[in-house]
């Protein structure tokens, strides 16, 4: 169990010598060489290393959080499993989260971030992947002040629309919002409220965008790329 009382300063330099800029479906900068940045400090305060994972619905952030669990050991957050979670145990919040997901909008923060605060702090584990979350700036802004602690890393899985409605609705896990008009709906929200986090982060020089077109071997190859960068994670 851990509590943080203070954010960690940026750790990571952006500045690797060897990237190149690519135009992906949104634009952001892929990351696509560590061969001569490697971070000497990772971790500057005493909480557990925290990895944001973002992308639109659909870019396939569960598939590659499989793949980073099982390679790299970090505990899975998935912040929309909690919510659906939460739907099936019929709590008080259940019916307005379901109603919520249903629209393709965001729950509000203080109900998602207590969920994830739950299973952080009941938790031994020192690194977490933090799966769908933050959706928002308003989901950012609470997680900051409810748990005191800032992501270490964001990955941001960049996958054009057309792909990621054609994966969503081939998805056949029975999900409510895996209709067509839900997955636009969730477009929207994505390409509004979503995207400027994204931007945040990369003006914090904390993201690394993967360019999530490819199979899921060829893309989790870049996810290792970052990976084996931040030694730290891995030991
Ligand atoms: N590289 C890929 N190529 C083709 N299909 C993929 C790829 N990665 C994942 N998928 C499939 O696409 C669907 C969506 O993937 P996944 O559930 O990982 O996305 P997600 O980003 O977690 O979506 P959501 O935000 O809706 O939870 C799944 O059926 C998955 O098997
Ligand atoms: N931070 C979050 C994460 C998820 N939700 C809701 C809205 C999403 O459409 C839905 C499914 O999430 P996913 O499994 O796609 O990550 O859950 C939210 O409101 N806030
Ligand atoms: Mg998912």
């Amino acid at each position: 169990m851990w509590r943080r009382a203070a954010s960690l300063s940026p750790f990571i330099s952006s500045s690797g010598s060897l990237i190149r800029n690519h135009q992906t479906a949104y634009n952001f900068k892929i990351w696509e060489s560590f061969t001569t940045e490697i971070p000497t400090q990772v971790k500057g305060g005493k909480g557990p290393f925290i990895c944001f994972v973002l992308g639109g619905p659909g870019s396939g952030k569960g598939t590659q959080c499989a793949k980073i669990v099982k390679n790299y050991g970090l505990t899975h957050l998935s912040a929309g499993e909690l919510l659906r979670r939460e739907i099936a145990s019929n709590s008080e919040y259940g019916t307005t989260i379901l109603n919520t997901i249903k629209e393709g909008k965001i729950v509000p923060s203080e109900v998602t971030v207590s969920l994830i605060q739950k299973e952080m702090e009941s938790s031994d584990s020192k690194k977490f992947l933090i799966d769908g979350f933050p959706r928002s700036e308003e989901n950012r802004a609470a997680f900051e002040r409810i748990m005191g602690a800032e992501p270490d890393i964001v990955l941001f899985f960049d996958c054009p629309e057309e792909e990621m409605v054609n994966r969503v609705l081939n998805r056949n896990e029975g999900r409510v919002d895996d209709n067509i008009d839900t997955v636009r709906k969730r477009l929207q929200v994505f390409k509004a409220l979503n995207l400027p986090v994204i931007n945040y982060y990369a003006r914090r020089g904390k993201l690394y965008t993967i360019n999530a077109v490819g199979t899921v071997d060829e893309i989790f190859e870049q996810v290792r790329a970052v990976f084996a960068a931040l030694k730290l994670v891995t030991e």
